[in-house]
């Protein structure tokens, strides 16, 4: 059992590839059963479990999970709404050598295991069915769901059925979306790996530590990267955009526009703006967006801006001024929340994992798809999602934090992608770091505490 930390993320129809290249179906179920078994009886002290077991194969990892905690001595129960239905189910089925109760007549056990339903959900659970998983998860004290939770779909996080909220998640083989994105991620309690030896390739994966710049003797504020900020009608944002950038890293801010604040940290440079002061070969990221607005004068700045050849950090305003269809001459980093998603891109079809990864292809540019569950897409079909954040960056100005700090790991030479996904997670640590009620600026000046 490890963290999911940094594993690859995969779809129902890709986890069935992986089972199909490996070859033994049966020898991965005893491994995911022993799996399962193992974890359990380290957590739960000798308390009795009840499994529920579903018709696939979900279900037979649950019936051989049984098996195994019995022979080592457990009080473990089965409740059951059918007869398994797959051959391996089956199997595993015959070699449990206790009675099965019925699902609807089943008592409750201080330990309740969710073997109904995995990858293989197709439709909301039966209603008699979600009843009763409702009703024994309620009674018991500690909630294991094998694979996934009852009733969440595995490929887009959508509940499919009423989901009770679990204490702890058992993944088999690799994540899976639903472990990532909302809602279903918000009822998983602790998810863990149990490793089957798939070994699965994806071009998806869950967020990891990541490298972040270090100056070296030879730094100097230049190369350590050079971040404009181009300011508009809402001079706070850009202030926090620019402080973030000098304090996730680089080693020159310059911002461009809008009024002296009082009080402001004198380390920012702060010019008129001119499109001619992007001409300084030095800068090696703009960021454009936080509070630029949405007139003419916005437009004409993000205009000269797409024109600079400078690599691109654009958010906020700017995503609603934007053509994503346009070429463009540099690299580019979009960073919409749902709402600046849908307006640039539209409503679309799929996960957020898919909508960010169509949304990059499309654009050309690095897309982040901010949230909870925040989706780091590259146009070549690279995914990252991020965990680890803190729902208290539900405040405003956080977003122009996450932009400061995108700028400067751009400007400081990472890969856009890299870049993004090296923001993201040093946005998520400080917002850690913060605790909670804090307000953007907090979160600005936490940055320096977690480089
Ligand atoms: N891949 C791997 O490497 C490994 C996978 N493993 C395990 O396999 C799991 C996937 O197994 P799975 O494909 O059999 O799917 P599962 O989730 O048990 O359900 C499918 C069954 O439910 C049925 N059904 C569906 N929806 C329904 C509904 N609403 N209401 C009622 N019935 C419904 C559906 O029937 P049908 O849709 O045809 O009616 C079918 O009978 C995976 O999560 C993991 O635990 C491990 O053992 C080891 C390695
Ligand atoms: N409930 C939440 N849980 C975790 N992170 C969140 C949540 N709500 C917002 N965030 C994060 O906070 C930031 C908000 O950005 P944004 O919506 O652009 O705010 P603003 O425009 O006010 O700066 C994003 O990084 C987003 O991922
Ligand atoms: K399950």
């Amino acid at each position: 059992m490890s963290p999911i930390t940094g594993t690859p993320i995969l779809t129902a129809a890709e986890m069935r590839s992986a089972e199909a290249a490996h070859g033994d179906s049966a020898f991965l179920m005893e491994q995911a059963g022993q799996g399962i078994a193992g974890a359990i009886r380290r957590l739960v002290a000798g308390a009795e479990v009840l499994i529920l077991c579903g018709p696939g194969n979900n279900g037979g990892d649950g019936y051989v999970a049984a098996r195994l905690l019995r022979e080592q001595g457990h009080a473990v129960r089965i409740a059951a709404a059918g007869e398994p239905k797959s051959d391996l189910a089956r199997a595993a089925r015959t070699r449990w050598d206790g009675p099965v109760e019925p699902l609807a007549e089943a008592q409750p056990a201080p330990v309740l295991v969710d073997a109904l339903f995995g990858t293989g959900l197709s439709r909301p659970l039966p209603d008699g069915v979600a009843t009763d998983l409702h009703r024994l998860a309620e009674a018991a004290r500690f909630r294991v769901a094998i694979d996934l939770p009852s009733g969440v779909a595995s490929d887009d996080g959508c509940c499919l059925s009423m989901v009770p909220r679990f204490d702890l998640t058992l993944a088999l083989g690799s994540a899976k979306p639903a472990h990532l994105l909302y809602p279903a991620a918000g009822l998983m309690g602790e998810v863990r790996l149990i490793d089957l030896g798939l070994a699965p390739v994806s071009r998806a994966s869950v967020m990891r530590r990541a490298d972040l710049p270090e100056p070296g003797p030879a730094s100097h504020k230049y190369s350590r990267g050079m971040v404009a900020v181009v300011a508009g009608r809402m001079g706070g944002a850009a202030e926090l955009a620019a402080v973030s950038a000098l304090r996730a890293g680089a080693g020159y801010v310059l911002h461009l526009g809008g009024r002296d604040p009082k009080g402001a940290p004198h380390a920012v440079v702060r010019r008129r703006w001119s499109a001619e002061a992007l001409d300084d070969v030095r800068i090696g990221a703009v960021v454009i967006g936080p509070g630029l607005g949405r007139d003419d004068d916005a437009r004409a700045r993000l205009d000269a801006v797409l024109a600079s050849g400078r690599p691109l950090v654009i958010d906020g305003d700017a995503l609603h001024l934007l053509d994503p269809d346009a070429p463009r001459g540099a690299p580019a980093i979009l960073t919409p929340h749902q709402g600046e998603f849908d307006a640039l891109f539209g409503k679309g079809e799929g996960s957020r994992i898919d909508r960010a990864r169509a949304a990059a292809a499309r654009s050309g540019a690095t897309v982040v798809l901010k949230g909870p569950d925040t989706v780091i897409a590259d146009p070549d079909g690279r995914v990252i999602v991020a965990t680890g954040g803190s729902p208290w960056l539900s405040t405003a100005g956080t977003g122009d934090v996450l932009a400061g700090a995108t700028g400067a790991m751009l400007s400081a030479g990472l890969s856009p992608f890299d870049a993004a996904t090296a923001a993201v997670r040093l946005h998520g640590r400080a917002a850690v770091a913060c605790g909670r009620s804090f307000i953007a600026d907090d979160l600005a000046a936490a940055l320096s505490r977690v480089r």
